[in-house]
């Protein structure tokens, strides 16, 4: 036994002293050598390939790694339950808890029947130190691991997958913000922010938009359909964007339903003030600065421009020769819409730098986009803006309905039923009221309130509502029948005029003759006087 040990210890020893020349003897250029022959040696029986995705790349020790977070995401959502140990960080603006594997620990995941695992890992700092930014040594890192059978369908489509995901993620979790442009001000130094912004809290959503329900999930399909087509649309040789034109009366749910859409997409709100763009060159930079997965409105359009072009010049102009034959009441009208339409010549943005943008290639910049504009008055805007391609889906967005009100009712009062419905289905019928006025009358005004008092104080309503359209309509009578008179008036006037010239000439040719001399019509060509 003791001869065993005596052997045993001096092949170790052997070995040591090996090792040590080995270290201390070969040259580097041999060592490394021998490294990568054994490296291929152990390849050759070891079946699996590793793949690492470092924190940080290249140059850029400040920006991580975009697969590396997406990554991160995608194992944060998947580890959650494999995972022992995780990390949990709280995104700043949307408070929203993060949750990611901790460092060391592994996890397996599984894609199309192949089996991957995950690892993460970090190079330790090399000198022990305290600061508050993370150390330049201090390196982490995802590892994949695969079977090397597995090489096409994890390159060409799991790693796809991944990132894919782990952006979606990212999308999901972010905290959405709504824009507007800054005004352009001239002569200012360095790059001007285009945009600014504001986190978008808004609460609608189409659970609580008033609206018929076939409606409804028509946009609803119709969305969804967009934001699943990036394929499609690449195929069919279509930008990916979709223009919507939601056009009714004040206070039928236009900017509601604005909102109630970017939150079901999960998207971005860029709140386009047209005015404000000091041209087409303008309007084109603020375009190119909008991200992706984002909604472009524009709010009454038909105030936002001259969309009608020379139409409505000349009406103006025809306005400002009028006025100054006008009272003064009619007057300062007629001021002040031209004094409306200076403001718009603030902004030199015309119909075809608007339709370029939204149309045109300029339009490409950016994808999964939304158009939206919006209009009390779809009549006044000019065809070509609204033609399908460019307002792909017109929505008119109407007085309330029984159905509309049905949904109002659930969400104020959780009411599905209750007797005062049939009289108030039987008003909506009768009497046109916005879903603005319906809401307003449902709201509790004092601790008081429930689901009774407000749909009986929605019943008076209906009598107000009844009064002034009444009101309005008399009053618009009364405004037609002065233009009426106006109109005649200026017609008996313009009559009186001919009729007055047509005598004067007639008693100036009278006295003409009666004096003597030929009246110029009596005069030919050869200069002779007719014989009369
Ligand atoms: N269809 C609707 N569903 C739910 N609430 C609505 C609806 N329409 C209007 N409302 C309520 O009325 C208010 C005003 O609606 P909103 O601002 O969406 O109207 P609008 O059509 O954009 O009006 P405007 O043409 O004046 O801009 C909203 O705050 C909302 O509470
Ligand atoms: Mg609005």
């Amino acid at each position: 036994m003791s001869e065993i040990f005596t052997q045993f210890g001096s092949s170790v020893a052997t070995l040591m002293f090996l090792y040590t020349m080995y270290q201390n003897y070969f040259p580097n250029q041999l060592r490394n050598q021998i490294k990568r022959y054994s490296k291929k040696f152990t390849s050759f029986f070891y079946p699996y390939i590793q793949i690492t995705f470092n924190e940080f790349e290249g140059d850029s020790w400040f920006e991580r790694s975009k697969a590396f977070s997406s990554i991160e995401r995608y194992l944060g959502k998947n580890s959650s339950s494999q995972a022992k140990r995780l990390k949990a960080r709280v995104l700043r603006e949307s408070e929203v808890v993060v949750l990611s594997m901790d460092d060391y620990e592994e996890v397996n995941d599984e894609f199309e029947g192949v089996k991957l695992w995950w690892a993460s890992s970090q190079i330790p700092p090399n000198r022990q130190s305290i600061s508050f930014y993370p150390r330049e040594d201090e390196k982490r890192f995802f590892t994949l691991t695969f079977h090397k059978k597995h090489r096409k369908v994890v390159t060409e489509s799991y790693l796809k997958h991944v990132l894919d995901e782990g952006k979606e993620i990212a999308v999901q979790q972010r905290q959405r913000k709504l824009f507007t442009n800054n005004k352009s001000e001239g002569g200012g130094y360095g790059r001007r922010r285009l945009w600014s912004h504001v986190m978008f809290n808004h609460p609608a959503s189409f659970n609580t938009l008033a609206m018929e329900a076939t409606k409804k999930k028509e946009i609803i399909d119709d969305l969804e359909t967009f934001s699943r087509s990036k394929e499609y649309y690449g195929k069919i040789g279509k930008a990916w964007k979709r223009g919507y034109l939601l056009f009714g009366p004040p206070g039928t749910g236009k900017s509601t339903m604005i909102a109630a859409m970017a939150n079901f997409l999960k998207y971005d709100v860029y709140d386009l003030e047209l005015t404000a763009v000091k041209d087409n060159t303008e309007l084109r930079r603020l375009l190119i600065d909008t991200s992706s997965k984002s909604i472009i409105v524009i709010e009454d359009i038909d105030c936002s421009l001259d969309l009608t072009g020379q139409r409505e010049k000349k009406k103006m102009e025809k306005k400002k020769g009028d006025s100054g034959e006008k009272k003064d009441e009619d007057k300062s009208k007629v001021e002040k819409e031209l004094k409306k339409d200076e403001d718009k010549k603030g902004s030199e943005v015309t119909l075809s730098g608007l339709l370029n943008c939204i149309d045109g290639l300029w339009s490409t910049c950016g994808e999964e986009r939304i158009f939206v504009f919006t209009t009390n008055y779809v009549e006044k805007l000019d065809p070509a803006l609204i033609r399908r391609g460019r307002m792909d889906k017109h929505i008119e967005l109407s007085y309330c309905c029984f159905e509309s009100f049905k949904v109002l009712a659930k969400n104020y009062w959780n009411l599905d039923s209750h007797e005062l419905f049939p009289t108030i289905e039987k008003l909506l019928e009768e009497t046109k009221m916005t879903p603005a006025d319906v809401a307003e009358n449902l709201m509790p005004k004092s601790s008081d309130d429930n689901g009774d008092t407000c749909l009986e104080r929605l019943i008076k309503g209906f009598d107000i509502v009844k009064e002034e359209a009444r009101l309005k309509a008399e009053e618009e009578k009364k405004e037609k029948a002065e233009e009426e008179e106006r109109l005649k008036a200026e017609k008996e006037k313009e009559e009186e005029e001919k009729l007055k010239a047509e005598k004067e000439k007639e008693e100036e040719e009278k006295k003409k003759q009666e004096n003597g001399v030929a009246s110029p019509n009596d005069v030919k060509e050869n200069g002779h006087v007719s014989e009369k």
